[in-house]
């Protein structure tokens, strides 16, 4: 496959400019020796002070976002040699993690060498300047930006800033109206929206070349960064847990495929470094939901009532083109893994007003129960929680009457010996409840040893 006709020789990310023509919006250019040149903005629109300002501040986080963005016109050509505009050691690394791990699930489904066959090359012209740290008083003056992304994630990590007493404003990247018409129906209070435009010629209908996922967390920390730096916020808050970190897939000699690589503890630690080399005008980005799993946040967020009616997880609502015609599909992996993760701790009433309907017993949501719960070749493409802890809620909820002979748990309880002997079940339930160390996490964030329940 190396060298099939689709692929191209090289890939150059040239770097940003300011828009002459609007304020709020940063362009960013790429070229492609295959597909000639793609331009895409990136606009703060609801910023308090025009991009010149993050230009002037935080030049090199303007860079790490160009070089987030350019996977999505990277992989239509999937190029051997990669060059990078000037920047530093970190910057570089956090290149070679975005076109490498974080491009495994489109290699892999591409069917594309992986590990893959790329070249960096490095421009060793001057560095974006480096600017002086912001003086104590306007640090303490600060306050978070919360990601939003609509699901049960993002509300756990809103009320567990809320608990820490930081005043904090909820944000969103979106790519078209019908999305961020979707997160202001999920959301409890409005976001900030950041506007991305594709390249016209990448959203088209007729691909141009190779299509697949791109590392888009890495893209959306990064603009809610810039954001951050606009509005003077000292910190950006993710919603990431540390069920991530699972892979995807095992390929052959332990090599792994992340869907969610760059929602994972190694890439936050890797983006952590490339924001420090940018300067002290950026923002510390983290996620506080690191020691957490899925289960722990299932738990957590059944405490948010209020989003009940409002969440979704289900990813057609996230489509650009808006194709969605109710919060949950019934009919993906994301509606098989919510409904499973959640089934312990909603009662049969918040179910029916969370879901509309009980999704373990959906025909269409069985072999994806069977993917979650590692009895199938590997997860779904998708962001989904640990084997482990799917068979930690499926084991908990074969003990409550009402859910004990819905379809999932009938199938799937009496093939997972594990969850036949009460204290095996309690033994995995607690190793996915307890939290874990998460060196991302600033000291005043980590849990208590209790257990930093909410
Ligand atoms: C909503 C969704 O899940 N989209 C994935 C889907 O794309 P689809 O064609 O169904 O719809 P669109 O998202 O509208 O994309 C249209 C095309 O545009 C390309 N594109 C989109 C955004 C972008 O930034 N760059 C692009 O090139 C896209 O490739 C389509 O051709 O399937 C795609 C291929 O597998 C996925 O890449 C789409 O995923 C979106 C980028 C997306 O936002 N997905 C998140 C819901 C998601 O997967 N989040 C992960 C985070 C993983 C991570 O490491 O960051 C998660 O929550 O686990
Ligand atoms: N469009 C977006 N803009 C900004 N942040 C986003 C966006 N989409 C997702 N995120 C953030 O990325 C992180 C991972 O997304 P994820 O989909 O796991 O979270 P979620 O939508 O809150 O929960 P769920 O797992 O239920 O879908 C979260 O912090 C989420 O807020």
């Amino acid at each position: 496959m190396t060298s099939s006709p689709l692929r191209g020789a090289r890939f150059d990310i040239l770097g940003w400019r300011l828009d002459p023509t609007d304020d709020r919006q940063v362009l960013a250019d790429f070229y492609c020796d295959r597909h000639g040149h793609f331009t895409e903005g990136v606009r703060f629109p609801e910023a308090t002070r025009p991009v010149a300002a993050a230009a002037a501040e935080a030049p090199a986080l303007l860079t790490l976002l160009t070089i987030a963005l350019g996977a999505s016109y990277y992989k239509l050509a999937a190029s051997p040699q990669l060059s990078l505009p000037p920047g530093g050691p970190a910057a570089s690394r956090l290149a070679a993690a975005l076109y490498g791990e974080g491009l495994a699930e489109f290699r892999v489904r591409a069917g594309l060498p992986f590990p893959d066959d790329l070249t960096l090359v490095e421009d060793t012209g001057p560095r974006p300047p480096q600017i002086a740290a912001p003086s104590k008083d306007q640090r303490a003056r600060s306050s978070a930006l919360v990601a939003f992304g609509g699901g049960k994630d993002s509300y756990v990590a809103r009320r567990l800033m809320a608990k820490h007493g930081v005043p904090c404003r909820l944000a969103s990247v979106v790519l078209s109206p019908a999305v961020r018409d979707v997160l202001i129906a999920t959301a409890p209070t409005a976001p900030i929206f950041i506007w991305r435009r594709l390249d016209p010629r990448l959203s088209a209908r007729t691909p141009l070349g190779f299509n697949g996922h791109i590392p888009i967390t890495a893209i959306n920390a990064l603009c809610l960064a810039l954001q951050a730096v606009l509005d003077g916020n000292r910190e950006v808050i993710f919603a990431n847990e540390r069920s991530a970190d699972e892979p995807t897939m095992v390929l052959e000699d332990g090599i792994t495929a992340n869907h969610q690589y760059s929602k994972s503890s190694a890439f936050e630690l890797i983006l952590q470094e490339a924001i420090a080399e940018a300067g002290a005008a950026a923002p510390a980005v983290f996620s506080i939901l690191r020691p957490y799993s899925e289960l722990w946040i299932g738990r957590a967020f059944a405490a948010e009532t209020e989003a009940f009616p409002r969440f979704t997880s289900c990813n057609r609502n996230f489509r650009m083109a808006g194709d969605a015609t109710q919060r949950w599909c019934g009919a993906c992996p994301k509606c098989a893994f919510t409904s499973l993760i959640l089934a312990p701790f909603l009662s049969e009433t918040e179910n029916r007003i969370a879901f509309g309907r009980q999704f373990l017993d959906l025909d269409a949501l069985q072999p994806f129960y069977a993917q979650l719960l590692g009895l199938s070749d590997h997860k779904p493409w998708e962001c989904v929680g640990t084997i482990a802890e799917c068979r930690a809620a499926l084991g908990l909820a074969a003990r409550r009457e009402d859910l004990s002979r819905t379809m999932a748990v009938q199938h799937f309880a009496p093939r997972l010996t594990g969850l036949q002997d009460p204290a095996e079940l309690d033994a995995l339930v607690d190793a996915c409840l307890r939290p874990v160390a998460s060196p991302t996490l600033p000291r005043t964030y980590r849990p208590t040893a209790e257990g930093g329940a909410l």
